[in-house]
């Protein structure tokens, strides 16, 4: 809803929907009901209109956008209608953020201030629509044509020094937000308001080269996205169509997007993430009721890609940091990285020089372990060996103080085999970081067994602080992320072996929406990581892996990729892998005639017939076996509901927004449609266990109930 007040001959309108006063059909309502009583009202000279609590608006109710769902009138442009037509100011005081439907209410207000920390932004386009309440058409006549292209496609928020050099804040002001719309409101009674009216404004001439150019940008850069090029649409039609015209081509365009499946995923995703963040341990304690421990400052082990890359998340983030290493020279090299990174990110503009030379003063590079004595939190990221990573545990629980938390940045290895190292079990937790870890938005948070509430929560706070999506998991071979990777990847071994080239592979996956294909993928992180991988998990369990091995204990196997690596070939590093770079360390992937003959020779030796296979049994064979996986980490509570899994995909994997994630994938193909395709390949191919199907999935099939309702049904047990 919305409150309405006067002061003295000010009328003050107060969004009301906390937390972030979403513009509900009641907020809507109560905004057009207060403004036609401050128009009428004839005491009253001028309006401001704020949001409670700590923000202005973040926009419409997403939920409103939900399927099937009708916008109940007034919608925010009827409602904001009169601020228009009226001839009293209105001010729009800014705390917080206006985004989306927010800051279109500010943009048919005469004047917009703001506190210094507020922020501004058209995100509609993350979500799959437009801002479809004149913002494509109010924005470019009060900032520009170019400055609406890139707020609007990108989506980003913009802070209140930015927003006031693009012009749309009027003020930035230090004191009581209230207080300051108030003075400013007052200030303005009287003036002429016909050139604050935005509709009323003339837009540049802009040439259509324009709109082809961010055609061709937008195109490349947020491949597979139909909302951006819309937005540009929407914008485009500003330019060329008087503005009653311009509005009602923009309404349509939104109407368009927010019917579509995209959106229906993006809003999907946008929710996913906020649930994944609610996270609970079997014990019952959850995010509601434990309390992180604060970190003021951390440490890291190992100057490696990944510890350079975590210490630079913790400083860029404000956090002091000591970086560890054994050897001055591997420091030093690790410090190189993450200057050239900083450096990077610089370039990009993704921060200033002055900002990133800040965040290297609170690094402190050492090769002293007792550096570590006085942190608040440590994290361990040397290479995968229990052994070493035990012995490290050892050494931190005697050097550091009896609070600090101490985390691994394993991918595989056993928590509590680690935890059991130390005093302080409850204080030890995994923070599985995804490569490049500055860049890679996934933090995987492990429990073990004895790993406390306090710790989980100090990690999932760290996470957020960090700019990361953090989720929780339990421990299990390869966690839930790397879990799911395992029957992915082993599908498109298979598929080779029966016939798809690598690079036909790579272009189903990328089609669908992946960043890179499967193979590409294994090329840049280097072929011969999974060889030694391989190798000591066979070790360790007494297995025979040659190059000749066909099965393992009743499974089959396919050890294309190391015969790669023994033909030298390990990927970018090598300059040559599943494709050819030309030389070591280029990324031009150029598909390689010598890896076809290897893989026919492969298949000769093996006696292996290839046949064609098509894109869709490519695309389906190679998502259904992550996703029966995914069902059974659902199932043995390795994670506790369905979005942690899409969540873990989007974000750790690149699997496209629009397609929702895994799970949001298989609802959307009905479970039942699911369950029988995997049915049918476990028949067809009943040496690959990753086949068995979910015991969890055959149950949820049968209920056929949409991803919104499965964890409250497994949950309750009924019924499953
Ligand atoms: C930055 C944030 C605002 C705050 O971040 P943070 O402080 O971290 O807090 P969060 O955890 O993210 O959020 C707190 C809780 O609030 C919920 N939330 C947040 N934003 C919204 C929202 N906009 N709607 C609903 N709920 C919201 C969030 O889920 C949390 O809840 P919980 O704790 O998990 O329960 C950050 O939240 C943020 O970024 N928010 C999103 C901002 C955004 O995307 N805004 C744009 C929204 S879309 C919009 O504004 C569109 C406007 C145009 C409307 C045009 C209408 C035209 C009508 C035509 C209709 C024709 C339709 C015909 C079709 C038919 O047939 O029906």
């Amino acid at each position: 809803m919305a409150n309405y007040t006067k002061r003295d001959e000010v009328a003050v309108i107060e969004l009301n929907n906390p937390p972030v006063n979403a513009l509900s059909f009641e907020v809507r309502s109560g905004l057009q009901n207060a403004l036609k009583s401050a128009i009428d009202d004839q005491d009253v000279k001028c309006i401001v209109i704020h949001g409670k609590g700590k923000n202005f608006s973040a926009g419409a109710d997403i939920k409103e956008f939900g399927a099937g769902t009708k916008q109940q009138k007034p919608w925010i442009t009827d409602a904001c209608r009169l601020a228009d037509e009226s001839s009293k100011p209105v001010v729009a005081a800014i705390a917080g953020t206006a985004l989306g439907g927010g800051l279109e209410v500010a943009l048919f207000c005469h004047y917009r201030i703001g506190t210094p920390s507020c922020r501004v932004g058209f995100p509609e386009v993350q979500i799959g629509i437009l801002p479809g309440a004149g913002g494509t058409q109010r924005l470019p006549r009060l900032i520009g044509v170019n400055s609406s292209i890139d707020m609007i496609t990108s989506g980003r928020h913009v802070m209140a020094e930015e927003a006031m050099k693009l012009g749309i804040l009027d003020k930035i002001v230090t004191e009581d937000i209230i207080e300051e719309g108030v003075k400013f409101a007052k200030s303005v009674v009287g003036l002429d308001l016909a050139h604050r009216i935005l509709k009323n404004r003339k837009i540049e001439a802009v040439s259509p080269k324009v709109f082809d150019d961010e055609i061709s940008r937008v195109k490349k850069k947020y491949k597979g996205y139909i909302a951006p090029l819309f937005c540009l649409k929407a914008i485009q039609a500003s330019v060329q169509l008087p503005y009653d015209a311009s509005m009602e081509q923009e309404l349509q365009l939104f109407q368009h997007l927010v019917g579509s499946n995209q959106a229906k995923a993006q809003q999907y995703a946008f929710f996913a993430e906020r649930t994944s963040a609610r996270w609970q341990l079997p014990t019952g304690a959850n995010s509601q009721n434990a309390s992180p421990l604060p970190v003021k400052t951390a440490g890291v082990i190992g100057a490696g890609t990944m510890g350079a890359g975590i210490a630079l998340c913790l400083i860029t983030s404000g956090i002091p940091t000591v970086l560890v290493e054994q050897d001055q020279k591997f420091l030093e090299k690790g410090i190189k990285t993450m200057e050239g990174d900083l450096r990077g990110s610089v370039a990009l503009k993704k921060m200033t020089a002055e900002q990133a030379k800040k965040a290297m003063l609170i690094l402190k590079p050492s090769v002293n372990f007792e550096d570590l004595h006085d942190v608040d939190l440590v994290i361990e990221a040397v290479y995968e060996n229990l052994a070493l990573k035990k012995e490290i545990f050892a050494k931190l629980d005697k050097i550091c103080q009896p609070q600090t938390i101490l985390c691994t940045n394993t991918s595989s290895l056993d928590i509590d085999m680690i935890a059991e190292a130390t005093k302080r079990m409850d204080k030890v937790v995994g923070t599985h970081f995804f490569a490049p870890a500055y860049i890679m938005k996934l933090q995987e948070n492990v429990y073990g067994k004895n790993t406390s509430a306090e710790t989980v929560a100090t990690v999932m706070a760290l996470g957020r602080r960090i700019r990361k999506v953090p989720v929780l998991v339990g421990t299990c071979e390869s966690f839930a992320a790397n879990r799911m990777l395992h029957p992915y990847v082993t599908e498109a071994l298979y598929l080779v072996e029966e016939g798809a080239s690598p690079y036909e592979v790579d272009q189903v996956l990328e089609d669908f929406g992946m960043p890179m294909g499967m193979f590409r993928v294994s090329d840049l992180s280097g072929l011969d990581i999974g060889y030694k991988v391989r190798r000591e998990a066979a070790k360790r369990q007494g297995i025979d892996l040659t190059l000749g091995t066909r099965f393992v204990n009743g499974e089959r196997v396919c050890l294309l990729a190391d015969v790669l690596v023994e033909k030298g070939r390990l990927g970018i590093k090598s300059g040559k892998g599943w494709y050819n770079y030309g030389s070591p360390g280029k990324k031009e992937a150029i598909p390689d005639p010598e890896v076809l003959d290897i893989i026919e020779e492969h298949c000769r030796k093996f006696g292996i017939k290839k046949q064609k296979i098509s894109s869709q049994e490519i695309l389906e064979r190679m998502q259904l076996a992550l996703i029966n996986e995914g069902f059974r980490i659902l199932e043995e509570g390795i994670v506790s509901k369905p979005e942690d899994i899409d969540v873990i995909w989007i974000y750790g994997f690149g699997w496209p927004k629009y397609m929702g994630g895994p799970m949001f994938y298989a609802n959307e193909m009905k479970l039942k449609n699911v369950y029988r395709k995997i049915c049918d390949f476990h028949q067809k191919y009943p040496f690959s266990i990753h086949w068995t199907p979910s015991k969890l999935l055959a149950r949820l099939s049968e209920t056929d109930l949409p991803i919104s309702n499965w964890t409250s049904l497994i949950n309750s047990n009924s019924k499953l």
